[in-house]
């Protein structure tokens, strides 16, 4: 313990030393003399290569690629790829990670060629390849997306003219089954087209892309207006742009929809990309958007009909972002199914309101509104983590069949078609 406690003030206090020296090292070459145990940078025998590492008291620093990088020690020997510590057959560590002393540092640093060279107390060595770390650093790594997505509005939409892909490449070439995955991420909506229009059929379109996700709704869900449970959706009525299953822990990520039948007017699909809309609110107001993602909220299925007897709770704010890079990946919103909020104290709960409400506008701009009727032969399907889909109220007999994708296996097929998932 007190080895950490000192080192760790040791280190504070070197780190603020060694802030110094790291910009002014070069133009001062006195400063060595100031500091008796200074670092020192070691630089590399060929200067194309343009590395220069330094061993600070806690922490290791790197200049490659440039890219300045600072490691962890213990970081360091955890993700050691050596034979005893990972398995490179199965990809898993074998390290047992709290076995590393918390205060380790290596005795000695050298670097061959590419490769640096770490040796351990315990005489361990730690090989990593420059290009590995900085592909693998915090500093490489912040600034990436991990998905990269066009935001639409109805025009940019449209202009894109999007293909669809047919049912028939999409099932037997992995040439169609990519297009179609590479334009479902990229604008969260994709259509596949000359669907025989059966259930059957399209549970195969699904599986082609992932497992489908069983809810209380069935694995493959086939309804109509008959209320035969307690949602809306199985009325006529017109229902508000929303995102389903907020009352889950994880919402759904992807939804299918084929209209098998609809033999009267209205009912047309409404859809809002939702991550445009919070995207307009991060640039106007984004101490709003902040709130947005900050605030936890509780939604909720109740249901008593006939046999169904449920009750969902989900807890999470609207926006979810990775606190890394603040990319939004989720975004909940489903005013109809919002429970109470009793998370925060009265005045967050108001500027929640009006962070709310700077979304809701957004989302309601008819410029962002894409309306598309669905026929028989067309399947959609909606990254319900981003866009947001609402109906038009209809009349006659309608009959929509479809499911829910789990996300994970949708972006493990996108990863092993070669596309950025
Ligand atoms: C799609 N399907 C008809 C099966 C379910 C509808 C669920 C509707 C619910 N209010 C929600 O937004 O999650
Ligand atoms: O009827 C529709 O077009 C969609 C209804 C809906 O929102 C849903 O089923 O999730
Ligand atoms: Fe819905």
């Amino acid at each position: 313990m007190w080895c950490c406690r000192l080192s760790h003030l040791h280190g504070r206090l070197q780190n603020l030393l060694s802030r110094g020296v790291t910009c002014s090292a070069f133009q001062q070459p006195n400063f060595k003399s100031l500091f008796p145990l200074a670092i020192r940078w070691h630089h590399t025998a060929s200067k194309s290569l343009n590395c220069a590492w330094q061993q600070h008291e806690d922490h290791f620093e790197l200049q490659y690629a440039n890219t300045v990088m600072r490691f962890d020690y213990v970081w360091l020997r955890d993700h050691c790829r050596s034979a005893s510590c990972y398995n490179s057959k199965t990809h898993q560590r074998s390290l047992d990670t709290a076995s590393v002393d918390l205060c380790i540092k290596p005795k000695t640093i050298r670097l061959d060629e590419t490769t640096l060279f770490f040796t351990w107390p315990d005489g361990h060595v730690t090989k990593y390849d420059l290009d590995w770390l900085v592909k693998n650093s915090y500093e490489g790594q912040k600034q990436k997306v991990i998905q990269p997505r066009i935001l639409w509005n109805a025009e940019i939409y449209q202009q894109a003219q999007v293909p669809s892909v047919d049912f028939q490449s999409f099932l037997e070439t992995n040439d169609g089954l990519k297009n179609f995955l590479q334009n479902f991420l990229l604008y969260g909506i994709a259509f596949v087209e000359n669907v025989p229009p059966t259930q059957e059929h399209t549970e195969k379109l699904a599986e082609r892309i992932s497992l489908i996700r069983e809810t209380i709704y069935g694995r493959m869900w086939y309804f109509t207006s008959d209320f035969s449970r307690g949602d809306t959706a199985y009325t006529k009525l017109a229902l508000d742009r929303h995102t389903d299953t907020a009352y889950f822990q994880e919402p759904c990520g992807i939804q299918v929809f084929h209209c098998l039948k609809h033999e009267g007017t209205g009912g047309r699909t409404l859809l809002v990309d939702g991550f445009y809309a919070a995207d307009q609110v991060l640039q106007k107001a984004p101490e709003e958007f902040e709130l947005l993602t900050k605030v936890p909220l509780r939604h909720e299925y109740i249901e008593n009909v006939g046999e169904c007897h449920n009750h969902m709770v989900g807890v999470g704010p609207v926006l979810n972002t990775y606190p890394w890079n603040k990319e939004l990946y989720l975004i909940r919103y489903n005013n109809y199914d919002r429970a109470v909020i009793n998370t925060v104290p009265y005045d967050v709960v108001h500027r929640w309101y009006t962070a709310h409400r700077t979304l809701t506008v957004e989302l309601r701009r008819p410029e962002n509104e894409f309306w598309v009727k669905l026929k028989p032969g067309r399947v959609l399907f909606i990254d319900n983590w981003r866009v947001l889909h609402g109906r038009e109220s209809f009349t006659g007999y309608r009959q929509l069949c479809g499911c829910y994708l789990t996300r994970d296996d949708v972006s493990n097929t996108a990863r092993l078609l070669g596309l950025q998932a």
